[in-house]
């Protein structure tokens, strides 16, 4: 062997966006509102389990966030996979980012009131957090069971979500990764764009141009210092990718 010889890959990274949910069905900006997936975001979930069975792309341990669109896209597409045996873990660090004061609200709605720049700067700037959700409010998360023992954020950007998710990529995920393990990261938008960032080193300004589609698996395979051997990654359904990303950049525009 020389020092030409191709690196090989130690373990597989599948990163998967919960399929939609019903606040991405309607618009509304949702970070750690626990909604339900669509009867749509259910037949996503479906369908990333038979491209991972189809792709023998087989995990042999899933992480996912405390939300239940997350949770339930990944139950839903294990169990198409046949792999719906096998270990799961929950982290909150895993959740989509904070969004603030914007929970709940329409992005239309807050596109038009305050125009293209502050939507986008809240929306994709990697430092700008939208402002802060007050406690005790409808779609505040301060007091929920699931939390106990977090400092729940108020808002987040893009940075905060770095910093809480990264020691945790490094203590556990790449952990398994680094064993040889096909791992399951079922997670969010902006918590899996987070994650692209530091893989793929995206810079701090070109990771406002990286949209996440629902429901496709995205696959890294990563050599021993875990850099990808594929930079970018690679979509078991790119064409389906292109196109669902590409909705997702224009959410707001309707
Ligand atoms: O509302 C949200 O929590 C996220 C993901 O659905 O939206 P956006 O893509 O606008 O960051």
């Amino acid at each position: 062997m020389t020092d030409e010889s191709p690196r090989s890959s130690v373990g597989t990274l599948v990163l998967l966006r919960h399929g939609e949910s019903e606040w991405n069905a309607s618009n509304q900006f949702t970070g750690w509102v626990d909604v339900n997936l669509t009867e749509k975001g259910i037949a996503e979930g479906k369908r990333a389990g038979s491209l991972m069975r189809e792709q023998n792309v087989l995990p042999d341990v899933v992480y996912t966030s405390l939300l239940r669109r997350a949770i339930s896209t990944a139950n839903i597409a294990l169990d198409v996979a046949d792999r719906h045996w096998i270990p799961v873990i929950r982290d909150w660090r895993l959740n989509e980012r904070h969004y603030g004061k914007l929970q709940g609200l329409n992005k239309a709605q807050i596109r038009d009131e305050f125009g293209d720049e502050q939507f986008m700067a809240w929306r994709r700037s990697y430092d700008t957090p939208p402002p802060p959700i007050e406690a005790g409010t409808e779609f505040s998360q301060d007091g929920d069971p699931r939390y106990d023992g977090i400092d729940v954020p108020q808002t987040e950007c893009l940075k905060d979500v770095v910093v809480r998710m990264i020691p945790y990529w490094e203590e556990t995920i790449s952990q398994d990764l680094l064993a040889g393990k096909t791992v399951l990261v079922a997670a969010h938008g902006n918590s899996l764009r987070a994650l692209v960032k530091h893989l793929d080193g995206i810079s701090d300004d070109d990771i406002a141009g990286l949209n996440i589609p629902t429901g496709i698996p995205l696959r890294y395979d990563l050599d021993e210092n875990l850099s990808p051997l594929n930079p970018g990654g690679t979509y078991l359904d790119p064409d389906a990718a292109a196109a669902g990303a590409a909705a997702v950049a224009n959410q707001g525009a309707k």
